[in-house]
């Protein structure tokens, strides 16, 4: 179905001559109602937008693949290697429909507060925490990550550190860059019948303990959850009890309040003497004051970084204040490996995760399909045999309220409804139903409706449609 650009006043809509997915968004809340709980969002004009029309921000470097993927659909696709702050992200963000970010970009609710058309966020990483999930889906923006496409390579960087730290690599190494020929076996040894302690068995951590078995080491594990251990690897009741027991302890939890300063002095001490730490994780998991003076002390005798507390947001020389705290003290310390949050920087992973990603923005964009999102409810609807013309996909996403299906339906009920499925997550509800033979004076009739309900109830925060004969 082409939507003509002047379905709605004041559109610069644009509509190509060869067809491609045409849809309206209309995004808001009612500024008055529950400010505090739900942001006041100032209300937005419906209007109708095609693929050409949709602007996508590429920032931190993110894969070709994803690019290429988005480019191909006709979206306006700005790339940039390295993260923005503050500002001038603001800047950026302010116009565009789609974010694609890694782990660096924080999107904090008063940074989303600037992004008025954003419809969804690509995480093309594992990690969502430097964006804030519950903000964005009161706004009705999806957010959307790559679950485990990096974990294998995060897994084969710390079997590789387990070895270096065993055989002091990374010191023997700087010595001969400068010089000094120093062949000892002093405080180096096998990883074989050693003990690996993983903590977080999830993605990462259960693919790193088949690794670490196949090398002839044993596995321990501590989660908050119970697991099915692989292999021989066994569960442990609690930290402690890891601590105590292995020769390397690894962590591998996400960003949470339970997990800040997870390893701190009584935690360091409850390790074995002469053990080594490993943090590929998230930098604020481990207290690096009280991990320089078990250093020091000698009671550790290795450690490797791949995450600090704040990262630079771009490649070059670094200040140790753009690491964080005690991070001076610790780049003078031996045995200890420092790699700048590389632990999912292989060609294979960032491929993988371009074209997971990538494929589940254009999955939303072009479908309103939500699965594999992580803050909103996972909703889709089979594919139609042979859609034409008149089908139409309308998204409606509002909070969690009774009421407020009724009143949708109410229009939809107006129509021939093919299929309907809503679903809600916590306080975000979301309706997804097809409906057929439309023709275009319907279509235009429909979100006015849709547009006068959502000016009424409070429950709104955003809907779009799809014409499902030009998506095909
Ligand atoms: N260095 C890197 O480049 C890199 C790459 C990928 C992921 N990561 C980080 O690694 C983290 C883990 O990745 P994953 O894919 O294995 O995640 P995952 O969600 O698959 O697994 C995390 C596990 O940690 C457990 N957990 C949560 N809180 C815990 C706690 N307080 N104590 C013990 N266990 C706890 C969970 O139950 C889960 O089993 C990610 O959240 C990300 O921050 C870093
Ligand atoms: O969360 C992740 O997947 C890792 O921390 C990797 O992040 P990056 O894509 O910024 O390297």
């Amino acid at each position: 179905m082409t939507i003509p650009r002047d379905i709605v006043p004041g559109s610069n809509t644009v509509v190509p001559s060869t067809p491609s997915p045409t849809a309206f968004f209309n995004a808001g809340t009612s500024p008055s109602y529950e400010a505090n709980y739900f942001p006041a969002v100032p209300k937005k004009q419906l209007k109708p937008f095609n693929t050409g029309d949709i602007k996508i921000l590429l920032l931190e470097d993110v894969n070709c693949t994803a690019r290429e993927l988005l480019q191909k659909e006709g979206y306006q696709v700005e790339f940039h290697t390295t993260s923005f702050r503050d500002i001038e992200l603001i800047e950026k963000i302010r116009d565009v429909h789609v974010i694609g970010i890694r782990s660096k970009t924080r999107l904090t609710a008063s940074v989303l507060d600037h992004a008025k058309n954003l419809l969804a966020i690509g995480c093309f990483c594992i990690g969502t925490n430097q964006v804030d999930l519950g903000y964005a889906a009161k706004r009705g923006i999806t957010v959307f990550n790559s679950p485990f496409s990096n974990s294998r390579s995060v897994a084969e960087l710390v079997i590789a550190e387990v070895i270096m730290l065993a055989r002091r690599i990374g010191d023997k190494s700087m010595e001969m860059h400068f010089g000094t020929w120093q062949k000892a076996s002093t405080r180096c040894c096998e990883i074989r019948g050693k003990v690996l302690g993983i903590v977080g068995y999830g993605h990462i951590g259960s693919q790193l303990s088949v690794l670490a078995e196949s090398m002839g080491m044993s596995v321990l594990f501590y989660d908050i959850i119970p697991l099915m251990a692989i292999g021989k690897a066994r569960q442990v009741k609690n930290l402690s009890e890891l601590l105590v027991l292995s020769d390397f302890v690894t962590l591998h939890v996400p960003e949470t309040q339970e997990t800040r300063d997870l390893i701190g002095y009584a935690e360091l001490k409850a390790m074995k003497q002469g053990s080594c730490l490993i943090n590929a994780s998230r930098g604020c998991s481990v207290d690096l004051q009280a991990l320089c003076e078990a250093m020091r002390s000698g009671h550790l005798a290795g450690a490797a970084l791949d995450v600090f507390p704040r990262e630079p947001s771009a490649d070059g020389p670094y200040f140790n204040e753009d690491l964080g705290r005690w991070v001076r003290e610790i780049r003078d310390l031996p045995n200890i490996i420092l790699t700048p949050h590389i632990g999912g920087s292989t060609k294979e992973a960032q491929e993988a995760i371009g074209t997971e990603v990538g494929g589940a923005l254009v999955r939303y964009i072009n479908f309103g399909c939500t699965i594999g999102a992580v803050n909103m409810p996972e909703v889709t609807l089979r594919n139609l045999a042979a859609p034409d013309e008149s089908h139409l996909r309308v998204i409606f996403i509002h909070r969690n309220r009774p009421g407020v299906l009724r009143q949708v339906n109410d229009i939809l009920g107006d129509h021939n409804v093919d299929m309907q499925m809503s679903d809600s997550r916590g306080d975000i509800a979301y309706m997804m139903a097809d409906i057929s033979k439309v023709d275009l004076a319907e279509v235009h009739a429909l979100y006015n409706k849709l547009e006068i309900l959502s000016c009424k109830i409070p429950n709104f925060l955003m809907s779009f449609g799809i014409s499902l004969g030009l998506s095909h």
